[in-house]
């Protein structure tokens, strides 16, 4: 069998602040993705996304658990040694404005990318990299001028499209999307989701696509896993997840989505929001917001089955 890309492993992060309770923000998490394969994880904010994609890329120490990436444990420690073969893997933030340098013209902030992959000795060091920047250019669909001009210069979604350029320009054998679209109007958000699948795919690259909406995921992910509260509650193909959710948790985002008519698709409800991961509820920790809750659901806690499902319905 092919090693995985990317395997996390009961992955476990605390935030520890003075006088405060430790905020499990991720809470035995297990994950794979595999070369060329695109996995969504969705979500509502506060359940921990961000913080894996963190650890996932190094930026954030693991309490517990492991990440090995493409046969190489991921940890701060070696990112800060900036070991080369941890350059395979590059992150997508939700804000390109953050990400991107206003000061450096954007064929300068790409050309960092293909250093970055030459200097791993993927690539000849170019002897200019005007060529090179002008192919990703093309590649997410902007003119070869844009290499001239400043990040403010772009729409939101031009300048995610440039964040996507850079990060490909470093060649990763894994892309991390940590709300890429998020921040973008809808017309760019269905528009840049894909463009990010079919530049991985294309390349050989996994995956991972992280966003609050499953709707937009479904349309580009081959599997999803969902996360509530610091665990996965439910993984599977895309079509399981969204033609037959297991999860009550999974039902409840799947019947937010508004539908044409202005009805949810099912007929769930999910009351009040994410519980604080600092003191989270006993038992199965989405117990007190499900509708399917039965005795003893605040009192056992269930794992992710063999199918793939984390609830007592489904023991
Ligand atoms: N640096 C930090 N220190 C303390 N707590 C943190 C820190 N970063 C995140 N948290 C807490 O950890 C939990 C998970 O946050 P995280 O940002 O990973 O979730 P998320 O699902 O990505 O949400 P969002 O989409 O809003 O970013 C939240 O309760 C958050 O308040």
């Amino acid at each position: 069998m092919t090693p995985h890309l990317l395997s996390v492993s009961d992955l476990e992060v605390q935030y520890r602040r003075p006088g405060q309770l430790p905020t499990r923000a991720v809470a035995g998490v297990s994950l794979d993705v595999q070369a060329g394969e695109v996995v969504g994880l969705v979500g509502e904010s506060g359940c921990g996304k961000s913080t894996l994609a963190r650890a996932v890329c190094g930026l954030t120490a693991p309490t517990a658990g492991g990440i090995v990436f493409d046969g190489t444990p991921v940890g701060p420690l070696r990112v800060r040694r900036r070991e080369p073969a941890l350059t395979r893997i590059q992150m997508v933030f939700q804000d390109p404005y953050g990400s991107l340098n206003p000061r450096r013209r954007v064929g300068a902030q790409i050309a960092d990318g293909i250093r970055i992959a030459a200097l791993r000795g993927d690539i000849p060091v170019p002897e200019s990299t005007d060529g090179p920047v002008e192919h990703f250019l093309t590649r997410v669909g902007l003119p070869a001028s844009a290499a001239q001009r400043f990040p403010h210069e772009f729409s939101g979604g031009q300048r995610q499209r440039i964040a996507i350029a850079r990060a490909l320009a470093a060649r990763p054998s894994l892309l991390v999307g940590d709300e890429p679209i998020s921040a973008l109007d809808a017309s760019a958000q269905a528009q840049v989701a894909s463009l990010m699948r079919s530049l991985a795919v294309e390349s050989g690259a996994g995956l991972l696509f992280i966003s609050h909406d499953l709707s937009v995921v479904r349309l580009i992910a081959d599997r999803i896993a969902v996360m509530y509260l610091g665990r996965i509650v439910e993984t599977g193909t895309t079509a399981e997840v969204w033609d037959n959710p297991r999860h009550p948790y999974t039902q409840a985002l799947l019947a937010a989505i508004p539908q044409p008519d202005g009805a949810g698709r099912l007929p769930t409800e999910l009351p009040g929001d994410v519980p604080d991961p600092a003191a989270p509820p006993s038992g199965c920790r989405f117990h007190p917001r499900c509708p399917r809750a039965f005795d003893g659901c605040d009192r056992e806690d269930p794992r992710l089955n063999a199918d793939g499902v984390a609830c007592r319905l489904y023991a």
